[in-house]
């Protein structure tokens, strides 16, 4: 759905894209990483043909980026959009519509699936940011677009509202949609995302799913263990290297090792009441990229 190839964007003498490549397919849920000024707005403004590549290409379903073809396939949702307040959030999607040249008896069941049924008469000037934020989403699925670019799409959601707009867009992408996501929430694009590409001072310096991430980063496992009453001591000899968090012990293993502990924990037996073993995070794995890439 989306093909980018070497694509580069120069301002001045600075590159603020570097010979990108990124591909989507349909039904696929990418999330673009990377630090403040890394050049993930770049790439989705060239993405929604706002801005020229210096070199490189990019098409969207064969089509070229800002064309009509192009467009009527693309959905955007920009980090901070501005809404008319005098407006209710049903004129406001129905002013939408009309830009698209759809029918305004469209608006109620966009406001519906983005849970705004209640509040489709009242003026948009008294929603809350959340609430915004979804007028903004419900305007991104007019026309059930088949590219979705997201800018950091869940800042100011509470935690319930993340959930159900993830699960929106759990059902966009089983129906086909590619959905591109910017995001700084690492602990929510860690499970609900396919890939994860990681830009870096315009370069791409990692792009695969979680668990090739993470194998590629080859970063330790916590192992958190709940000893029984009174068997810290006895567990501590096994495990001298085990950091105390209160109650828990915490001992780091690199993968290869991973049988060795599991067998040292067998073999304490009762002594030990529960234990956990916690892969790397995907802050862990950014935080490593990130470093090795600087
Ligand atoms: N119009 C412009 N003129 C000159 N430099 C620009 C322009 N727009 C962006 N840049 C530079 O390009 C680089 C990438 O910026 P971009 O906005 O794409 O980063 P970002 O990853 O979206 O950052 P953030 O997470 O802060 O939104 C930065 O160094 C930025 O200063």
């Amino acid at each position: 759905m989306l093909q980018i190839s070497n694509l580069t964007k120069r301002y001045g003498g600075q590159a603020a894209l570097d010979n990108v490549d990124l591909s989507i397919a349909p039904g696929e849920r990418v999330a673009l990483l990377g630090h403040n000024g890394a050049g993930k707005s770049t790439l989705m403004k060239m993405v929604l043909g706002l801005l020229p590549p210096s070199s490189g290409t990019l098409t969207i379903a064969g089509y070229a980026p800002g064309s009509r073809s192009a467009r009527d396939l693309t959905a955007y949702l920009p980090e901070n959009i501005a809404f008319h307040p005098a407006l209710t959030g049903r004129e406001q999607i129905h002013h939408f519509l009309r830009l698209r040249g759809r029918s305004a008896q469209e608006a109620d069941g966009l406001l519906a699936k983005v849970g705004l049924a209640d509040a489709a008469r009242r003026r948009i000037g008294t929603y809350s940011k959340g609430m915004r934020q979804r007028v903004g989403l419900a305007q991104a699925l007019i026309g059930s677009p088949a590219l979705m670019v997201l800018d950091e799409p869940t800042t100011g959601l509470d935690p319930v509202s993340r959930r159900e707009f993830y699960a929106l867009l759990d059902e966009l992408a089983s129906r086909g949609t590619a959905i591109l996501m910017s995001s700084h929430a690492l602990s929510e694009v860690e499970v609900r995302t396919d890939r994860i590409a990681i830009l870096s001072k315009g370069r791409k310096v990692a792009d695969g799913s979680l668990s090739k991430l993470r194998s590629g980063a080859d970063l330790p496992l916590t192992v958190h263990i709940h000893p029984r009453q009174g068997c810290s001591p006895q567990i501590v000899s096994v495990f001298p290297e085990a950091r105390h968090a209160g109650e828990i012990l915490i001992v780091d293993c690199m993968q290869a090792d991973k049988l060795g502990i599991l067998a040292r924990i067998a073999a304490l037996g009762d002594m030990i009441q529960d234990f956990d073993i916690l892969p790397p995070s995907l802050d862990d794995i950014y935080v490593q990229i990130s470093r090795s890439a600087a």
